[in-house]
C-alpha cells in the first residue's frame, strides 16, 4: 500500500476546540495522515507555530508531503509523545497555547497489511507503530507468561475469555511459535465458545486491541502526555483529546477531573482565594461525539469522543 489516507475523525470540533490563535504555538501530539494539523495551521499567520509529532516513519512521510505548503510554520518531530515536554524543551519551547490529541491507530497503520494491526490479513505479529521499537506482538505472543497474557487481554481489551485464550495461547506456542496474525485468530476462536463468538463482532477484536496496546505502552505514554501537555498550557491554552475506546477516554476524563476541581478548603472560608483556583477549566462536560452523518461516513469515527478543556492557572508541580 504506496497511498497513506486517514479520513480525519471530528476535524473542525477538535480544531475549534483549541481556539486557534494567529500567533500561537500549537502542538499536535498525534501528526497521523496530517489531518488536524493542516486545519490548524491554515490559520496561523507568519509568527505562529506547530510542532507536531508521531513515532511512526510511514505516516510522517506522508505528513510531510501534504504538509509541504506550510512547511515554514511547521516542526515535525518523529518521537513518542511520552516526551512531548522533553522534545519541546530542547527546542527552547516551554509554553504553548494549545494541544492536540488525536489517540490511536491511524486507517493506513490498519490497512497497510504488513503491520499486523488487522485481523483482516495474515501478516507476522507486530503491532509497533513506531518501527524502531524492540517489542512486538510476537515477543508478548511467545514470550510473556500465561498471567501477563491474561492481563493484557482482560484490561486493554476487555475481553470476557481472556483467561482462556491465554490458556490456548500457552498450549500452541508449545508445539510451535505463533508466528502470524491467522495463527493467532484460530487459537482465538478455538478459545472462545462456540454462541459468544457468533456475538460482538469478530472474536479477535478484543484480544488484538489488548495486544497492541500493550505493545505501544498505550495507557501509560497517554497518562504522562496529557499531564506534561496540561503543565505546558499558558493561561487561556486549550487541551483538545479525541479517545477511542472507554479506557482512553475513562483515563482523560480523571485527569481533566482531577485537574479542574477545587482542592478540600476550609469550611466557612468567605472567598476562595486566587491559589486554590484548579489548573483547569472543562469545557466540555459531556464529550462532543461524531455526528450522525460522520458516523455514516466514517466507520472509524463511531466510538470517538473529544473532551476539551482550558487552562485556568499556573499551577507550580515542583
Ligand atoms: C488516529 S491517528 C491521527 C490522525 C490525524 N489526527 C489525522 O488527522 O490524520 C494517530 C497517530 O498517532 C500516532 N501515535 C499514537 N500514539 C503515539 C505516541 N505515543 N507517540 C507518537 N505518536 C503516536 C500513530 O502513529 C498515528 O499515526
Amino acid at each position: 500500500m504506496d497511498k497513506f489516507t486517514h479520513e480525519t475523525v471530528l476535524l473542525n470540533e477538535a480544531v475549534e476546540g483549541l481556539a486557534v490563535k494567529k500567533n500561537g504555538i500549537y502542538v499536535d501530539a498525534t501528526l497521523g495522515g496530517g489531518g488536524h494539523s493542516e486545519e490548524i495551521v491554515k490559520q496561523l499567520d507568519g509568527t505562529g507555530h506547530l510542532y507536531a509529532f508521531d513515532q511512526d516513519e510511514r505516516a510522517i512521510a506522508a505528513a510531510e508531503k501534504r504538509l509541504a505548503p506550510f512547511k515554514k510554520n511547521i516542526t515535525i518531530i518523529r518521537a513518542n509523545f511520552a516526551s512531548i515536554k522533553e522534545e519541546l524543551n530542547q527546542l527552547g519551547i516551554d509554553k504553548v497555547d494549545g494541544v492536540l490529541f488525536d489517540l490511536g491507530v491511524s486507517s493506513p497503520q490498519f490497512d497497510e497489511a504488513d503491520r499486523g494491526f488487522s485481523y483482516r490479513y495474515d501478516a507476522p505479529l507486530d503491532m509497533r507503530m513506531d518501527q524502531r521499537q524492540h517489542l512486538t506482538a510476537w515477543h508478548i505472543v511467545n514470550e510473556w507468561s500465561f498471567s501477563d497474557i491474561q492481563r493484557v487481554i482482560s484490561r486493554f481489551g476487555e475481553e470476557k475469555f481472556a483467561k482462556q485464550i491465554a490458556r490456548k495461547i500457552e498450549a500452541a506456542r508449545e508445539i510451535k511459535p505463533i508466528d502470524s496474525t491467522f495463527e493467532l485468530i484460530d487459537i482465538i476462536k478455538d478459545a472462545i465458545p462456540a454462541p459468544a463468538r457468533r456475538k460482538g463482532g469478530h472474536p479477535a477484536k478484543r484480544t488484538f486491541q489488548g495486544i497492541r496496546m500493550a505493545v505501544n505502552g498505550e495507557l501509560d505514554v497517554m497518562e504522562k502526555a496529557l499531564i506534561d501537555s496540561i503543565a505546558m498550557l499558558g493561561k487561556g491554552g486549550r487541551l483538545s483529546v479525541i479517545t477511542f475506546h472507554s479506557l482512553e477516554d475513562r483515563l482523560c476524563k480523571r485527569i481533566i477531573k482531577e485537574k479542574s476541581s477545587y482542592p478540600e478548603l476550609p469550611r466557612g472560608l468567605p472567598v476562595i482565594p486566587e491559589s486554590a483556583e484548579p489548573e483547569l477549566k472543562k469545557i466540555t462536560t459531556k464529550p462532543i461525539i461524531p455526528t450522525e452523518q460522520e458516523q455514516d461516513e466514517n466507520r472509524r469515527s463511531h466510538s470517538a469522543k473529544l473532551r476539551i478543556a482550558e487552562k485556568n492557572q499556573e499551577v507550580s508541580n515542583g
